[in-house]
């Protein structure tokens, strides 16, 4: 092969050091981009009045990210460079201020790879023991953001982080998909003939059910807090001469260094959970939004009718509707709904007073970015 340009063959050490000019190039780029972000730091700084500084902006994240996929021409793929322009993005912000995001631990949950995913690896890790401690640890202001699930595509919606909105001020400021696959896995010193008990989370042990029925039907399932929790407790059970498997994700497996049985053991290959991202701030529109709302309905006939009856006239696009119990109420209901769109666009306004007369509250969630990866 030879470089036609300058018609010198294109050997292995005069392309690695192509590689290395274009990478003394890249270098400088980052840095000149991190000193940008540092002054951005500085204006925002100077700027903030009385109000707390708010250094993460996930509208211009999106924003950047929208961009880096629509001008890609190859041959590296678009996901792939948004992902190293999400890493790049994350250690600017890191410089700026580093964010102390809380999750559902402990540590190597599928809700720590989505925060990864969605902030980038520039992040100080705050695990939690539960969803509410999450809403906590940033009502608190301890943690500047946290990361819960919200649904997965198989077993449905988490009760538990929708009824967390009920009373609390945070706001939805984004979202993020995570494709799930579940491995059985064992510690490196066990035999998995031998296995008796599969530890893992109750959703995950569901979604694999139908597996489970076929290749471990004599395997005793425990549902434990987490699936990162079961693979903590599998290594630590090994110890103690116990055959025990645990079913949990890449992460978790590396972590505490146990080995694969059967890797994507899930029932659904499609099997995706949708992570929510709480904090205390509105975040600006980024053209291309969601906004979720809670509504307390009145409990008459044809609640949910009046309620829906405006989507449809005002052309707005509803994703989501969920239904939960009121607790205010014996049959009262409360229903979480998204729909594409932000809160201060002219339309939203319009949809979300006509909700008003028709619903005893309607709450704002938030509006936030729609996932870019
Ligand atoms: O534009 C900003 O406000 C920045 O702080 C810069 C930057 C970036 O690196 O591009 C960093 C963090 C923000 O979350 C958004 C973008």
């Amino acid at each position: 092969m030879t470089n036609k340009k300058m018609d010198v063959p294109e050997t292995l050490p005069l392309l690695r050091d192509r590689i290395d000019a274009i990478d003394n190039e890249i270098q400088q780029l980052i840095n000149e981009r991190a000193r940008c972000a540092q002054k951005v730091a500085e204006v925002k700084l100077a700027d903030q009045g009385d109000e707390e500084v708010v250094f993460y902006r996930p509208e211009r994240e999106a924003q950047v990210l929208r961009r880096v996929m629509e001008r890609n021409l190859g041959p590296l793929g678009n996901e792939e460079m948004a992902r190293i322009f999400r890493q790049v993005m994350s250690s600017c912000l890191a410089l700026e201020k580093p964010m102390r995001i809380a999750f559902l631990g402990p540590e190597g949950t599928y809700t720590q790879q989505a925060a990864i995913k969605h902030f980038g690896k520039s992040i100080v890790s705050a695990p939690m023991a539960a969803i509410d401690e999450v809403f906590r640890e940033v009502e608190s202001g301890s943690a500047n953001y946290g990361v819960v699930p919200v649904e997965n595509s198989t077993e449905g919606v988490v009760n538990h982080t929708l009824d967390s909105f009920r009373d609390s001020k945070l706001k939805i400021c984004g979202e993020v998909e995570e494709r799930i696959h579940h491995h059985l896995l064992v510690a490196p010193s066990i035999n998995p003939d031998e296995v008796t008990h599969i530890y893992s989370h109750q959703q995950s042990l569901a979604q694999c059910r139908a597996w489970l029925d076929r290749y471990w039907p004599h395997a005793e399932r425990v549902a434990v807090n987490s699936n990162a929790e079961a693979a903590k407790m599998v290594s630590e059970s090994a110890r103690n001469g116990r055959s025990v498997a645990a079913i949990a994700g890449e992460i978790a497996c590396e972590l505490y260094g146990l080995t694969k049985v059967s890797s994507n053991i899930e029932d659904r290959p499609d099997n995706t959970t949708r992570f929510l991202i709480i904090g205390h701030q509105d975040v600006p529109e980024s053209g291309q939004d969601k906004t979720s709302l809670l509504i307390s309905a009145k409990n008459e006939a044809g609640a949910l009718y009046s309620l829906l009856e405006p989507f449809k006239r005002l052309g707005v696009s509803m994703t989501r509707l969920e239904t939960r119990p009121s607790l205010m109420s014996k049959w009262g209901y409360i229903f979480y709904i998204d729909f594409e769109g932000h809160y201060q666009s002219e339309i939203s306004q319009v949809l979300i007073k006509e909700l008003q007369a028709c619903a005893s509250e309607v709450k704002v969630l938030g509006s936030y970015p729609i996932a870019v990866l």
